[in-house]
């Protein structure tokens, strides 16, 4: 055995009891370099106690940690278990040996344990997680709007009453109107009360102890009198104009049933005495807003980047679960390091009716890799520019284009939430 060898196998790889969360909460602080407050603390304590967790362990040292939310994500036309991977950290004196490479591969048997043919994750470093076959699914746009002015909008905003409402009353009156969001976009989470409370509305405070914020305590307001169904809400802050900075509005949060309804709380989050900017750090890249816009000057993109990273665990489970938007039947060739269960040749035929996921002897049409098939999966990246990039393969001339027009949905697949 080398001594490389003799590094690698040095630790060993068990659940991390109850009794070490607060062990493994410090190992993560240290090589995130966080010190955060008691609030913080408590919040991922709760999560981490909820989650599943894998610990490398040298000897009675905890020198690499995983953990894993078991959550359920939006796929085009239904809804999987997924695995939402957090607190990966290994520590400083303990890294590049393969401890991350061994807390993956044993995630893989941990989802299939678990019933999860999905994982995923939002990358602290993109460039880590393609080797584990993570493809980047789904993106967001940072949108700014100049709120100095009247926001002009190219429709009258739905004119039901606004209203503030109690961010304790929020989890009820909102959840409506966010799941139904689930079915017109992939990517996104089901929640219960408690992600609710502990992230869209950050109700015990856990993310006003971050450094620097300045903002003032979460609000949320809703459009619709009460007593009825919300047509939409937005989730926000708001921080004070100072000596060297404008007032400003932060959205997490704004979810409307249709064009009208967004046009009104827009406007409204827009005309906030005393604040000339509204933020949002996450919203579609199709988003109706920029095209609702009257003056693009007024309303732009910031950013853009990646959101949530996916990985197809169990690839049958995962394609047989989706809806198709147009018939296709080809052969694919798919590599999976990884997962060898799910490398080889495979007929995928799939339309509105279902499809099927069989392997194949036949010829392939396309060869890629699991990375790439889970770019796509949720319908947000298109095959064809994978295809352009030299990602993937095509042997039979359109294959590309009839697995893209299969694979679109409706609108873009969507996360938001970051936690
Ligand atoms: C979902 C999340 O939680 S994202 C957060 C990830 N965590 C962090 O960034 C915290 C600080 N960093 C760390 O704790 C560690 O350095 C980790 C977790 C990123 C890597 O752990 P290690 O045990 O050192 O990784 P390991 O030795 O298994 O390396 C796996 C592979 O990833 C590569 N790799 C590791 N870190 C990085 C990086 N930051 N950038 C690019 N490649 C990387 C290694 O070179 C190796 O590549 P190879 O397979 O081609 O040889």
């Amino acid at each position: 055995m080398t001594t490389d060898d003799a590094a690698r196998t040095a630790t060993d790889l068990r659940d991390i009891p109850e009794a070490d969360c607060d062990r493994a909460l410090d190992l993560c602080y240290s090589v995130f370099h966080l010190a955060p407050g008691d609030r913080t603390r408590r919040h991922h304590e709760e999560l981490l106690r909820a989650a599943l967790r894998i610990g490398a362990y040298d000897g009675g040292q905890l020198a690499g940690m995983a953990g894993a939310h078991r959550r359920t994500l939006s796929v085009p036309g239904g809804q999987l278990p997924c695995a939402a991977v957090d607190f990966v950290s290994v520590l400083p004196t303990h890294r590049r040996r393969g401890i991350l490479g061994s807390m993956m591969e044993e995630l893989w048997r941990r989802c299939a344990a678990d019933g999860r043919p999905l994982a995923c994750l939002w990358a602290s470093e993109p460039a880590i997680y393609g080797r584990y076959g993570f493809g980047a699914a789904t993106e967001l746009c940072h949108i700014e709007i100049d709120a100095s002015r009247p926001l002009a909008l190219r429709l009258a905003p739905d004119s039901r009453p606004l209203r503030l409402i109690d961010p304790a009353e929020a989890p009820a009156a909102l959840a409506p109107r966010y799941d139904a969001t689930l079915a017109l976009r992939a990517g996104r989470f089901t929640r219960d009360e408690s992600w609710w409370r502990c992230g869209a509305l950050d109700l015990d405070g856990a993310q006003m102890d971050l450094p620097a914020n300045g903002f003032g305590a979460v609000r949320v307001v809703v459009l619709g009198a009460p007593g009825h169904a919300p047509g939409g809400y937005a989730v926000y802050r708001t921080r004070g104009a100072g000596d060297d900075r404008p007032g400003v509005v932060s959205v997490g949060e704004l979810e409307a049933e249709s064009a009208p309804a967004a046009a009104a709380l827009w406007s409204y989050l827009a005309s906030i005495d005393l604040t000339s900017t509204v933020r949002v750090q996450g919203r579609p890249a199709d988003d109706p807003l920029l095209h609702l816009a009257a003056d693009r000057d007024q309303v732009r993109v910031t950013g853009q980047e990646p959101n949530l990273w996916l990985r197809l665990v169990d690839v049958r489970t995962a394609l047989t679960a989706r809806s198709w938007a147009a018939p296709v039947d080809l052969v694919l060739d798919l590599r999976d390091t990884a997962l060898p269960a799910n490398a080889g040749r495979f007929r995928l035929t799939a339309g509105p009716g279902g499809a099927t996921w069989e392997p194949a002897d036949e010829a392939p049409d396309l060869s890629l890799d699991v990375r790439e098939l889970s770019s796509c999966y949720l319908g947000g990246t298109p095959l064809r520019h994978l295809a352009h990039a030299g990602l993937v393969t095509e042997h039979t001339p359109g294959a590309v284009r009839r697995l893209d027009a299969a694979l679109q949905t409706e609108l873009l697949p969507f996360t938001g939430e970051n936690y």
